[in-house]
């Protein structure tokens, strides 16, 4: 058992094994099994979109590294994503040799689509073995599958595995111990396989299945019956509708317990430090600074998680896909592919992913304009700001009878992201010059119960991410911005608080003259500046400004309060729309720099967004003052 990514010289000498296959056939499930790893698992097409490089030990005590790739349909590649894959194992990344062995994972239930890979890589002539995967699925439903007049008929070791069960990868490991020692081969040229026309490949897929598989055409399953509602044109917008509308009531009411929890814990932290500790700039370090400022941050991990529980369900059980073909039409109209649902999907958690999942989408204007809108959607970090701002300013209160106004008015935020991509992508597809719209193709994988492993290792990764960020990013902007903020201190007769007269102060004063017209005091331009590194920093900023803004020794570690008795209603609410569309992470623009190879398309991002921005807020801010906010 080994990890992900260890120094590479250590097991240089390992032969190399690769995992290749079609989309969603479970190569990443095997890999994690193998390796010990917990890349991400999920039951639709293109999870996997980079090389992931794990080791482990054979049971016979061989050393092996271990390949994760993207998903292929086929060799020939057609997306970034794609070529990654067909490079890797056809030898022609720089530096990297072809792979000892090609393990080819196939989907049990679907040989009919996964077969003409197979073929396709055999004629590269690596030494190569089939794992017949999700045989658990194929048995239940009565697909019998002959692994060894499958094997006799390719050539090449056929097992068995099932990827999400203990032990389900022993076969392998074993059929691994068997080629042991492995002889160095060379991959031959790529042009070996565009040799064969497409319809011999096809032709020689359905003479092997005639023979090895009863064929059987499983019609009328469950999943199928599932989908005649959830695909329904009436009824299945509605479900969607409302699935999304749970989710955002139960990330208010179910966080309630535990946040409260949290920020108990922080409270009486504080206190106990402002007991255990003289009157200092130490004791203000640690109480205003860092509890002040991280505490109020940490306090939203439970609505992260609640947030990621309901995704991550939806993810594994195959409904995603089903969403985006629901989509495609709405999508399409404002030419955007169905394709684009998914990275635009996971730009919820973070646009990093959501950006580079682009690279599955073959058209690359489609692409171009996927990328520029994903940070319109929200990603997690906005979630904070938002859940801060709405628990100060809405009231928790029941309208309609079962709406939580709350939960309501956090729907709409996502909502207003959303209807805005979709106007920025129509507007960017004007001016690009539109292109014939492409017919979605995608598979709709069977819908299966989610796993609870895998349930586990995404909340897990999500927990881990979040509070990294906590311990790092977080900590550290905290920190310098307590002493930006503290320093110099106030001058002789002073009327305001320290800060007022802080290096920190200043600059806020100054970036007050921007954004006074739409409504932001002093205190929220300070927390707009680390608020561009990571968007979460912006609350615990807050925090640190507002403890230090007090006068008066009272505590202030809760945030809430403080905010609904100096903010007016239309600060609030133009802060919320500032957050809409504000591009404030800096990471997000170089991963854009990164994936388009240019500086342009982070320039234009920055630009439109920030006048987006401006624009909502002052409209936001005026049309609330003119109502009384
Ligand atoms: N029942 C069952 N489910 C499986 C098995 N292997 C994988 N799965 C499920 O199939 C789905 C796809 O698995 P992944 O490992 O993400 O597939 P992948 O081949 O890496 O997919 P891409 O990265 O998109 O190419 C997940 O929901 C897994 O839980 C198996 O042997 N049996
Ligand atoms: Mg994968």
């Amino acid at each position: 058992m080994g990890a992900v990514e260890k120094p590479a010289q250590a097991v240089a000498q390992a032969p190399m094994v690769a995992l290749l296959g079609n989309p969603n056939c479970g190569k990443t499930a095997l890999f994690n099994r193998i390796t010990g790893a917990r890349q991400k698992v999920a039951n639709y097409a293109g999870v996997t979109i980079e090389r992931k490089e794990g080791q482990f030990t054979s049971p016979d005590g061989h050393p092996f590294r271990l390949l994760d790739l993207p998903g292929a349909y086929s060799l020939s590649a057609h997306t970034p994503d794609e070529e990654i894959t067909r490079d890797v194992v056809a030898g022609l990344r720089a530096g990297e040799a072809s792979p000892d062995v090609v393990v080819c994972v196939v989907d049990a239930t679907n040989l009919r689509l996964n077969l003409r890979l197979v073929l396709e890589i055999q004629r590269l002539g690596l030494p190569m073995i089939l794992a017949l995967n999700m045989v658990d699925v194929a048995k239940k439903r009565g697909i019998v599958i002959d692994a060894d007049l499958l094997a006799r008929e390719l050539g090449m070791t056929v097992v068995e595995t099932v990827a999400v069960q203990g032990g389900g990868e022993k076969s392998l490991l074993r059929a691994l111990d068997g080629m042991w020692p492995l002889h160095e081969t060379k991959a031959r040229p790529l042009a070996a396989i565009d040799a064969v026309p497409v319809e011999e490949t096809q032709r020689e897929v359905r003479r092997i299945l005639a023979l090895v598989s009863n064929d059987s055409r499983d019609t009328g399953n469950l999943s199928e019956k599932i989908d005649d509602v959830v695909l329904h044109p009436v009824l299945g917008p509605a479900i969607l509708a409302v699935l999304m509308f749970l989710v955002f009531q139960a990330v208010f009411s179910w966080a309630a317990v535990p946040m409260e929890a949290i920020s108990g814990g922080v409270e009486a932290l504080g206190e106990m430090v402002k007991a255990g500790m003289a009157d200092g700039v130490l004791r203000s370090l640690l109480v205003d600074g860092i509890l002040g400022g991280v505490g109020s941050v940490l306090v939203f991990l439970p609505q992260i998680l609640i947030l990621f529980f309901f995704i991550l369900v939806l993810e594994d059980c195959g409904y995603l896909p089903r969403a985006a073909f629901l989509l495609d039409r709405l999508m399409g109209g404002v030419g955007l592919s169905g394709r684009a649902f998914i990275p635009l999907l996971s730009s919820f958690a973070c646009a990093i992913p959501g950006v580079m999942a682009a690279r599955t989408i073959q058209n690359p204007r489609d692409r171009l304009v996927t990328i520029m809108i994903a940070p319109l959607m929200t990603c997690s970090a906005r979630l904070p700001v938002y859940a801060l701002i709405i628990a100060a300013f809405i009231p928790n209160r029941e309208v309609g009878g079962f709406m939580n106004l709350q939960g309501l008015v956090l729907f709409c935020l996502y909502f207003a992201g959303i209807i805005s991509a979709m106007a920025v992508a129509w507007f960017m597809k004007r001016t690009l010059g539109s292109n014939r719209q492409q017919p979605l193709m995608l598979e709709l994988p069977s819908y299966h119960w989610p796993h609870l492993r895998n349930l586990a290792i995404g909340l897990w990764e999500r927990a881990k991410i979040f509070l990294s960020r906590v311990g790092t990013v977080i900590l550290t902007l905290m920190v310098l911005l307590w002493f930006l903020s503290s320093f110099p201190g106030a001058p002789e007769g002073a009327t305001h608080p320290p800060i007022y007269y802080s290096v920190a102060g200043m600059l806020g004063r100054g970036l007050e003259y921007i954004f006074a017209p739409i409504g932001f005091n002093w205190q929220i331009c300070i927390a707009l500046v680390p608020g561009m590194a990571a968007r979460e920093v912006a609350v615990g900023a807050l925090g640190t400004v507002y403890a230090l803004s007090q006068t008066g020794d009272e505590l202030a570690t809760q945030l809430e309060p403080i905010l609904s008795q100096t903010w007016s209603m239309a600060t609030a609410l133009s802060l919320m729309a500032w957050y809409v569309f504000a591009p404030q992470c800096l990471s997000t623009l170089s991963v854009v720099r990164r994936e388009t190879n240019s500086i342009r398309y982070p320039l234009m991002m920055a630009g439109y967004m920030f006048a987006l921005a401006y624009v909502a807020s002052f409209l936001t801010y005026r049309i609330a003052l003119a109502f009384g906010g």
